[in-house]
């Protein structure tokens, strides 16, 4: 075979001294454990195990008789079963039993030789000697079991004719009669028996007895003298299953192949007869196998197929969850969280994310991730990630798919959606009023309209739908929520009153969202009423009036005296000519979420104006965020309808939640879609929530451009007097490029109001303020909606911010870092001092060497240094909210009761693009 020595060592599990001892015990003559070995060494080798089992058993014989035979039997049988090699030796063992003994008997002889050399080894070998301490420790429980070993392997020679004799059942029998019998060998034969304790100890291995032959002891060495006593039990051990004789086993099998098989077999065997032993041994073994497997292998292998059968389940266990295909496609809508996939995959969270960092990513349990970098994560746990992301257009555009099929036929005209907005006072609700109550007495006689958000008046069989949220901040703010309702804006303006911000404020509202405008004229029944001069100044919003040349249609009107107001509605009807307003009413409804509430009888109500199609009374409906089923439908007159067509106001009940105004809604094809849709977009909802990102942001204005994202920037600008506010839109506009047009969508003087963030929030712009502030309302709203604002006392400053930030250039900003707002509540004059402020903190807190800025009506005044903070009559570094203070203004006196002091730093942000 040509092995070296710890080759074999090393297959048969042994320690290269304990080879090197069997090697000597077997007459073959080595160097080392280097040493290469003869087949003829190995032949010896094997002839020692066996003889030295025979001899073992002659001695033993005599106690034990009938029942060791039996199980030498097996043996016999189960080594040759498995092992080819072992076979043929078996079948020599048996025929010529007799010859084996001769050799057994010289062994003997030699083996007293050996054995001093054993004791040699395991004197040298610390190391295994502790395992085979541990091994005749077990011994004492064993030992019955080792008496068992032995026991039987004594009898295979005459068994040898035995064999098929039925061994398993005496044998149980036979081991605690035996026991004492080893046990007085040990003591015969002192340390020999010792040595026995080892095979065998391992093999039945009870803790108890372990320990007992640990402390016995460790007569130690000589133990390994003992082995050869027991090596004859050894021989059982071909057939007896014990473990520690596997080594014998081995030893003599050589191949390790071999003992495998025989392991099996012997553990079939061990099954068939030995079950209950074995199994208690196993069990009593359990714990100490590990020490025991560095020792023997055989029975390594055999505790690992007895394991085996544990470890099978385990790992079947395992398996299942890990093989099955199905089971490793993990299915997630567009994204999914670190650790949503960890569990989805059974592995810890942390293995994900060191697996992350190990690809270049720092992240967090909840980091959501993409489709793709979930599907390259999961590959490294051989999982697949296939992504069934929510197809929301599916469901709910079938029908605006089939819009586009629609023939011409299908659409049909519908009325127009109409919004009134203007100035406060010109008489926005008045109108609207006038209109229905007269309507209402033309179509109902004493007919009681109700609130619902919105109304349809007839003319001449004409109908129009006009929403009932006057002005431009409710309009603009429906259109933030993506809801195009309106067709047709009545500007109203007081004749007596003429353009006034807020009118401005609707005109540039309503060209934001590209809607038509029909100006009336109102209150020109009032003596002072100049309506040619409310033509004249808005033509300079280019709104011109037919009559001058231009297509705006006014109407003059009179809401008190509803005067004109047919001549209105005409307009307004001949304006949705020209608009050619149509829509197909045989689909499935979809529209919009005028208003909403919660009922306390009805539960949520919403007002929806249906946009095309036509909603029925049980329709399943997603409304926003919310879904049910059209459970009745009322019209402004409290009237039920079964049926709601294009443009056409109901009240529906049957929702689940209350939609916010401006939300979509769509009737779909069943509850389940409706439910499907409702939570897909709660998902959606959370997750946007989550990461709630700018809408477009100076800083990131380049960045955008790049990516093609903006290609217009929208601006507001808002300033302390109109000339700075002319000059900043010229300036700017000038600004446009090819790759992004500058647009101004809004001007105004004075502070950024509420209206103003919420253009910018519907119009995706951004707002430019000088020396201006926003209202505490509006800065709150700009920071939920991210709308970027800025604020700048020096036009040009915002124009180079402009210009460097869609080159990509914008430099690191001095932005201010607001410290607090203070009240002035009263103010001083002291002589030689100046004015002096009597104020209240009204958030925040304001700091001595702060910047200060001395606001009235939200306009800057004046910004400069404090001269003096006090409290009473000290001087204080800083006063928190809630208390109040004297402050004096360096180099200024103009301070009046009610302005605002606001404190700030200036603090650098780097750019980000
Ligand atoms: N003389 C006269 N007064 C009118 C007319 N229309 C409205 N008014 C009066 O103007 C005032 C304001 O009318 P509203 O309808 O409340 O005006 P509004 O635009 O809705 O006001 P806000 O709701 O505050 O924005 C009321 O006192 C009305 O009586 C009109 O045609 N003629």
């Amino acid at each position: 075979m040509g092995k070296r020595v710890y080759e074999l060592a090393k297959e048969l599990g042994l320690e290269n001294k304990e080879m090197l001892a069997k090697l000597a015990d077997a007459g073959v003559e080595v160097a080392s454990h280097a040493s290469s070995l003869t087949d003829e060494d190995l032949q010896k080798l094997k002839a020692l195990d066996t003889p030295q089992e025979e001899k073992i058993e002659e001695a033993r014989i005599k106690p034990g008789l009938i029942r060791r035979r039996k199980t030498v039997v097996r043996k016999k049988a189960e080594e040759p079963a498995p092992t080819p090699e072992p076979e043929p030796e078996v079948a020599e063992e048996p025929a010529p039993t007799p010859e084996p003994e001769p050799e057994v008997a010289e062994e003997p002889a030699p083996t007293p030789e050996p054995e001093p050399e054993v004791a040699e080894e395991p004197a040298p070998t610390s190391e295994p000697e502790p395992e085979v301490a541990e091994e005749p420790a077990p011994t004492p429980e064993p030992e019955p079991e080792v008496a068992e070993e032995p026991a039987p392997t004594p009898e295979p020679e005459p068994e040898v004719a035995k064999e098929p004799a039925p061994t398993p059942k005496p044998e149980p029998e036979t081991k605690p009669v035996e026991e004492p019998k080893p046990k007085k060998t040990v003591k015969a034969t002192a340390d020999k028996a010792k040595i026995l304790g080892r095979v065998e100890l391992p093999k039945p291995a009870p803790a108890g007895q372990d320990r007992q032959d640990r402390s016995r002891g460790r007569n130690g060495e000589r133990p390994a003298r003992q082995d050869r006593p027991q090596r004859p039990g050894a021989r059982p051990d071909a057939g007896a299953p014990a473990r520690g004789r596997k080594r014998v086993d081995v030893a003599p099998a050589a191949p390790m192949e071999q003992p495998l098989p025989e392991k099996e077999g012997r553990n079939k065997k061990r099954k068939k007869g030995r079950r209950n032993d074995h199994d208690n041994g196993e069990d009593g073994r359990v714990s100490r196998r590990g020490r025991r497997v560095e020792v023997f292998e055989p029975s390594r292998m055999g505790g690992k197929k007895k394991r085996g059968g544990k470890q099978a389940k385990q790992t079947k266990q395992t398996e299942v969850t890990i093989s099955k295909a199905i089971k490793r496609i993990i299915r997630i809508s567009d994204s999914i969280t670190v650790g949503e996939l960890a569990k989805r995959m059974g592995v810890k969270a942390n293995e994900l994310i060191a697996e992350l960092m190990r690809q270049g990513s720092m992240v967090t349990i909840n980091h959501p991730l993409d489709y793709e970098s979930a599907a390259i994560l999961a590959s490294e746990f051989n999982y697949e990630v296939e992504n069934v992301a929510f197809d929301e257009e599916t469901i709910l555009e079938v029908e605006a798919k089939k819009e586009a099929e629609d023939n011409a036929e299908d659409l049909k005209t519908r009325p127009p959606v109409v919004t009134i907005m203007g100035h406060v006072d010109h008489g926005k609700t008045s109108l609207l009023d006038a209109i229905r109550e007269a309507n209402v007495t033309e179509g109902e006689a004493g007919g009681i309209t109700q609130h619902i958000g919105a109304y349809d008046v007839e003319l001449d069989g004409r109908k129009i739908t006009f929403l009932d949220t006057p002005g431009h901040e409710a309009f603009t703010a429906m259109r933030a929520r993506g809801a195009g309702v309106t067709d047709i804006v009545i500007l109203v303006v007081a004749a007596d009153d003429g353009v006034m911000p807020q009118t401005k404020e609707a005109i540039n509202h309503s060209k934001a969202a590209g809607v038509p405008l029909i100006v009336a004229v109102n209150k020109i029944d009032k003596p002072e009423a100049n309506p040619e001069r409310v033509k004249q100044e808005l033509t300079e919003f280019e709104l011109v009036p037919e009559e001058w040349g231009g297509d705006t249609i006014f109407v003059e009107v009179s809401a008190k005296q509803q005067t004109n107001l047919d001549t209105l509605l005409e307009m307004i009807l001949l304006q949705a000519e020209v608009l050619e307003l149509q829509a197909n009413p045989n689909k499935r409804a979809k529209g919009s979420i005028v208003e909403a509430r919660l009922d306390k009888g009805r539960g949520p109500v919403a007002t929806v104006l249906v946009q095309d199609g036509t909603l029925k009374q049980g329709d399943a409906i997603v409304a926003g965020l919310h879904f049910g089923r059209v459970r009745s439908m009322t019209t402004a007159t409290g009237k039920q309808v079964k049926e709601a067509g294009p443009s056409f106001p109901v009240e529906v009940t049957g929702l689940g939640g209350v939609p916010d105004a401006g939300e979509t809604f769509h009737a779909v094809e069943s509850e389940k879609a409706a439910k499907d849709v409702s939570q897909h977009r709660q998902q959606k909802q959370r997750e946007i929530d989550l990461a709630k990102s700018s809408k477009v942001s100076l800083d990131q204005l380049f960045a955008k451009m790049q990516e093609g994202e903006v290609e217009e920037l929208a601006v507001i600008i808002k300033a302390d007097v109109q000339g700075s506010v002319e000059a900043v839109r010229d300036t700017l506009e000038k600004l446009s490029t090819d790759s992004c047009r500058l647009n101004v969508i809004h001007t105004g003087v004075g502070g950024i109001s509420e209206s103003d963030v919420t253009l910018a929030t519907a119009s995706n712009a951004i707002v430019l303020g000088f020396n201006v502030r926003p209202e505490t309302k509006a800065k709150t709203m700009a920071e939920t909606e991210k709308v970027d604002i800025r604020l700048y006392s020096v036009i040009y400053d915002a124009v180079n911010d402009i210009r460097d930030a869609m080159e990509g250039l914008l430099a690191p900003t001095l932005r201010e870092k607001d410290l607090g707002r203070v009240e002035v509540r009263e103010t001083f004059h002291v002589s030689r001092i100046g004015t002096i402020a009597g104020c209240y903190v009204l958030d925040g807190k304001v700091v001595r060497n702060a910047q200060v800025r001395l606001v009235r009506d939200n306009v800057v005044i004046w910004e400069g240094k404090l001269s003096s903070l006090k409290r009473f009559k000290d001087d204080v570094k800083e006063v928190a909210s809630g208390y109040e203070c004297g402050i004096g203004l360096e180099n200024y006196n103009d301070i009046k009761v009610g302005d605002i002091v606001e404190a700030f730093e200036m603090e650098e942000i780097k750019t980000t693009l």
